[in-house]
């Protein structure tokens, strides 16, 4: 579902944030992005979302070669893609509703679809009686998962997110783990970066591993098999 095959990204001050990256995600697959500050995580997240381009090598995103897709055609790419930020990004001056609705509104879903699926996205993350609050009135945790529901209500095939639980204690941020396994077991393909690596070891998933921009472990999926 998520290809990269080679890729160097070379920002325009001649920094090289990735150096022959290659990798695979199966769909449905659900795996972690880790590495040192500057290693090159974001970067290769916006590869994804082509927030920018690699300088070499293709990135291949639901069997859609990236680095030729004409420039009209980003916002239906990022449709398919659902981000989620440490800071979730919230409109303080709006309900939890409105801030889940908003990705809908802007892609023109009817009025009356709207209802509905926002309330499908809030009910998987279990928020269904919040609606009406502003984020405001929500705790860390809870503020996480409306920016999850808010990720996932266009119900995208491939699910980023760039230090999800950075500002969570670890048992919250252990429940929003497995809401990101949840929709891994429904085919979703799940990419999240992150520096905490008790949380990554304690959930035994593929860790990709970036050293200064160089894919270092994990380019190969985990061996489930019995070994030989
Ligand atoms: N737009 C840009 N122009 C030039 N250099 C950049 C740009 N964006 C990132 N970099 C550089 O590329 C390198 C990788 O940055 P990136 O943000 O991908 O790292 P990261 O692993 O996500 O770091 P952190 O964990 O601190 O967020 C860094 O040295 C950064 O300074």
């Amino acid at each position: 579902m998520i290809e990269f095959q080679q890729v160097t990204k070379r920002y325009d001050n001649d920094h090289t944030a990735l150096r022959q990256v290659n990798f695979d995600l199966a769909r449905g697959e659900m795996a972690f992005l880790t590495g040192h500050s500057g290693a090159g995580k974001s970067t290769l997240l916006k590869l994804i979302m082509l927030m920018e381009r690699p300088s070499a090598g293709r990135v291949i995103v639901g069997g859609q070669v990236l680095n030729t897709l004409p420039r009209r055609q980003i916002p239906y790419l990022r449709r398919h893609i659902g981000v989620v930020f440490q800071n979730h990004q919230l409109l303080f001056d709006r309900t939890v509703f409105d801030n889940v609705a908003m990705p809908l509104q802007v892609t023109g879903v009817p009025a009356r679809d709207i209802g509905r699926r926002v309330r499908a996205a809030l009910d998987k993350v279990g928020l269904l009686d919040k609606e009406k609050m502003n984020p405001i009135q929500l705790s860390g945790g809870e503020q996480q998962r409306v920016g999850i529901a808010r990720a996932v209500v266009n119900k995208p095939p491939v699910l980023l997110a760039d230090e999800p639980t950075g500002n969570l204690d670890p048992e919250l941020s252990a429940d929003i783990m497995h809401l990101f396994e949840q929709f891994s077991q429904v085919g979703v393909t799940v990419l999240i970066a992150s520096h905490d690596i008790a949380l990554i070891t304690n959930m035994g998933r593929r860790t990709l591993t970036l050293d200064q921009g160089r894919l270092v472990a994990g380019g190969k999926p985990l061996s489930v098999g019995v070994p030989v």
